[in-house]
C-alpha cells in the first residue's frame, strides 16, 4: 500500500479539520435545539443528523488510520493523528450507534421531564427538578417533607431509567471494544494521558478524607440538633435527605443550620442581589465583567443573542446548566435555567469559564479545541469563583454591605461556607465514578446497582438513603450525569487543581505569599482586575490540548502534578476549627462500623 509521507500527513490533517469542524458545527446545532426543547420531532433530527456525523467520522477514520504517523518527526502532527485515531462510539454498526444515541437521549429527557407532587397538596403534581425541587431541598426544613421530595424525585427519575441504562452499559463498553479498550471505563481515563491515573486520584483522597471526615462530623452534630434522634444518630450515617440537595453533593444551603457563629456576617450576597433586582442577564454582565477584568475575553455578541439564560416557560428543555462550543470560532452559548442567589451566580461562572476556555482555544486544530484534560475545563470558572466569593470582593462590588467587616468569627464562617460546597463534594465526586469504572468492567451488574451505589456512598461521604431501598430503585440513575454520560471524575480533579490554579494566580497577583501565608491567607485572595494573573491563566487556556496536561499545569502553577496542598493551605484555618469543635463535643469521627439504618 503507499505510503504517506509526512508531509501528505501534514497536508491531510488541515483538510479534515475543516470537515471535522463542520460536523461537530452541525452536530451542535441539532444536539442544542434538542436539549433547548425536547419534542419528538427534535429528537429525530438531532439522531439523524448524529448518524451523519458518524457516518463522515467513520469514513475518515478509515482514511486516517493509512497514514504511518507513529514514524513521523513532528511532535504536534503525531499528537494531532494519536487524538484522531481513536474513533469513539461512531465505530458501531450504525443501528448499534443509533440506539445508542435514542438510549442517552430518551433518560435525559425523562430526568429533564420528570415531575412530583407537593408534600402537602397532593393535588398539586407539577414540581420539577428545576426550579421547584432544587428550592425545596435548600430551604425546607422539615424532614418528612425533604424526605418525601428525595424519595419521589427517585420513583420518577432514576427507578424508571434501569433497563436502559443497563442497555447503554452494554453498548457502551461494545463501542469501547471496538476502540481497542477493554471497557468503556478505559476509553474514558485516557483523557487523563497517565497509566497510574486512578492511583493518583486515590492518594489524592487519602489526603484530604480526614478534612471531610471533620467537616462530616461537625455537620451531623448540627443536623442532630435540629432534628433530633428520631432523624438521625449523633454518630451514624448521615441520611441523604438532609443536606439540603439532592443528591447530597453539597451542603451549602444548609449553612444557615450550622454556621459555627450565627449573627455574624453570613457571607451570601443573594440579599443584595434580590434587593439590587438582580435577573439572569445582570449576573451573567457580572461575571463577564470579572473575567475581561484580569485581560480575559468578553462574551461575542452572538453569545447574548442565542444563549438561554433562564428557564423558558411552556416547553420541555434539559436545564441542568451546560457551555457549549459550536466549532466555528464565533458561536458560543451557556443554557441555565438561573434562579437569582449566590449559588447561581458561580454557577454562571462556572458555566462562563467553560466559554472563556472555548474562546481562548478557538484558534486551534480541531483535535486540541478541548481542555487540557477535562478537569482542567471544570476549573476556569470555579478559580475565578474562588475570587469572586470573597467577603473583600463581594462588597467591591456591592454585594456585601460596606461596613460588613472580616472579623475572625465572620472570616471562619466564610471558609465554612465555602467548605460546605468544596470539601463536601469530595467524596461524592470520587464515588461517582468509581461506581461507573466498576459498572463497565463488570464487577458491579444490573443486580448490585444500588446495593453498590449505597455501599460507597457510605463508605465514602458517611451516608445513608432515609428510607429502605433495594434493586427496584436505582438511584445513581437519578444523578444527571450517570443517564447523560457525563463522565464525573473530571469534578474531582477540577476541585484539587482550581485550588493549586487559584494559589499561583494569587502569588502573581501578588495576593497570596507563600513565604508568609499568615500575612496574605489564600482563602482571603481576589484576583480582580489582575491583568498578570489573568494573562498567566490565559496563556494555559490558549493551549487546549495542543501539550499533555502536566504541559498546562506547569505554565500556570510551575507544577507538573495534582497536588492537595493548595486545598488543605486554603482551609488549614477550618481544619484547625473543626478539630477543636469536634474535640471539644466528643464527637466521633467518622462512621466506620455504623450498620446501616435501611437497605
Ligand atoms: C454545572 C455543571 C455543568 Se458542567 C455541573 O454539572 N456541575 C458543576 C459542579 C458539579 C457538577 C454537578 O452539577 O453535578
Ligand atoms: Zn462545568
Amino acid at each position: 500500500a503507499k505510503t504517506y509521507s509526512e508531509e501528505e500527513g501534514r497536508a491531510y490533517l488541515a483538510k479534515l479539520n475543516v470537515e471535522l469542524l463542520r460536523h461537530s458545527n452541525l452536530a451542535a446545532k441539532a444536539e442544542w435545539a434538542y436539549a433547548s426543547n425536547i419534542t419528538d420531532e427534535n429528537l429525530q433530527n438531532k439522531l439523524k443528523v448524529a448518524a451523519e456525523v458518524a457516518r463522515f467520522q467513520k469514513e475518515s477514520w478509515a482514511e486516517t488510520v493509512k497514514y504511518p504517523w507513529k514514524t513521523y518527526s513532528d511532535p504536534d502532527i503525531k499528537r494531532q493523528f494519536k487524538k484522531l485515531s481513536v474513533l469513539g462510539a461512531a465505530v458501531l454498526p450504525e443501528e448499534k450507534y443509533e440506539k445508542l444515541d435514542r438510549l442517552v437521549s430518551e433518560m435525559s429527557s425523562v430526568y429533564s421531564t420528570a415531575k412530583i407532587c407537593d408534600y402537602k397538596n397532593r393535588e398539586k403534581c407539577d414540581l420539577n427538578l428545576e426550579p421547584e425541587l432544587t428550592l425545596l431541598l435548600a430551604k425546607s426544613r422539615d424532614a418528612e417533607e425533604l424526605k418525601h421530595v428525595w424519595v419521589e424525585f427517585r420513583k420518577e427519575a432514576g427507578d424508571k431509567m434501569r433497563k436502559q441504562f443497563a442497555e447503554y452499559v452494554e453498548l457502551s463498553n461494545e463501542a469501547a471494544r471496538l476502540n481497542n479498550f477493554s471497557d468503556a471505563s478505559e476509553e474514558w481515563v485516557k483523557d487523563y494521558e497517565a497509566a497510574d491515573f486512578r492511583q493518583q486520584i486515590q492518594e489524592l483522597w487519602d489526603q484530604l478524607r480526614p478534612l471531610y471526615e471533620q467537616i462530616h462530623a461537625y455537620v451531623r452534630r448540627r443536623l442532630h440538633e435540629k432534628y433530633g434522634d428520631a432523624v438521625l444518630a449523633r454518630d451514624g450515617y448521615i441520611p441523604a435527605h438532609l443536606l439540603g440537595n439532592m443528591w447530597s453533593q453539597n451542603w451549602g444551603n444548609i449553612y444557615d443550620i450550622s454556621t459555627p457563629y450565627p449573627g455574624k456576617q453570613a457571607p451570601d450576597a443573594t440579599a443584595a442581589m434580590v434587593e439590587k433586582g438582580y435577573d439572569a442577564e445582570k449576573m451573567f454582565k457580572v461575571a463577564e465583567e470579572f473575567f475581561t477584568s484580569v485581560n480575559l475575553s468578553a462574551m461575542p455578541d452572538t453569545f447574548w443573542q442565542r444563549s438561554i439564560l433562564e428557564k423558558p416557560a411552556g416547553r420541555n428543555l434539559v436545564c441542568h446548566a451546560s457551555a457549549w462550543d459550536f466549532y466555528d470560532g464565533k458561536d458560543f452559548r451557556i443554557k441555565q435555567c438561573t434562579r437569582v442567589n449566590m449559588e447561581q451566580l458561580l454557577t454562571a461562572h462556572h458555566e462562563m469559564g467553560h466559554v472563556e476556555y472555548f474562546l481562548q482555544y478557538k484558534d486551534q486544530a480541531g483535535s486540541y479545541r478541548e481542555g487540557a484534560n477535562p478537569g482542567f475545563h471544570e476549573a476556569v470558572g470555579d478559580t475565578i469563583s474562588l475570587s469572586v466569593s470573597t467577603p473583600n470582593h463581594l462588597r467591591k462590588v456591592g454585594l456585601l454591605p460596606a461596613d460588613s467587616k472580616d472579623d475572625p468569627e465572620s472570616e471562619l464562617n466564610y471558609l465554612y461556607n465555602i467548605g460546605l460546597e468544596k470539601i463536601a463534594f469530595l467524596p461524592f465526586a470520587y464515588l461517582m465514578d468509581l461506581w461507573r469504572w466498576d459498572v463497565f468492567k463488570g464487577k458491579i451488574t444490573p443486580d448490585t446497582y444500588e446495593c453498590e451505589w449505597w455501599k460507597l456512598r457510605q463508605n465514602y461521604q458517611g451516608l445513608e438513603s432515609p428510607v429502605d431501598r433495594s434493586e427496584a430503585n436505582f438511584d445513581a440513575g437519578s444523578k444527571y450525569h450517570i443517564i447523560a454520560s457525563v463522565p464525573y471524575i473530571r469534578y474531582f480533579v477540577s476541585f484539587v487543581v482550581q485550588f493549586q490554579f487559584h494559589r499561583s494566580l494569587c502569588e502573581k497577583a501578588g495576593q497570596y505569599d507563600p513565604a508568609d501565608p499568615d500575612r496574605l491567607p489564600l482563602h482571603r485572595c481576589d484576583i480582580y482586575q489582575s491583568k498578570e494573573a489573568g494573562n498567566l491563566f490565559k496563556s494555559m487556556l490558549a493551549m487546549g490540548s495542543s501539550k499533555p496536561w502536566p504541559d498546562a499545569m506547569e505554565v500556570v502553577t510551575g507544577q507538573r502534578k495534582m497536588d492537595a496542598s493548595a486545598l488543605l493551605d486554603y482551609f488549614r484555618p477550618l481544619l484547625k476549627y473543626l478539630e477543636a469543635e469536634n474535640k471539644r463535643t466528643g464527637e466521633k469521627i467518622g462512621w466506620a462500623g455504623s450498620t446501616p439504618r435501611h437497605g
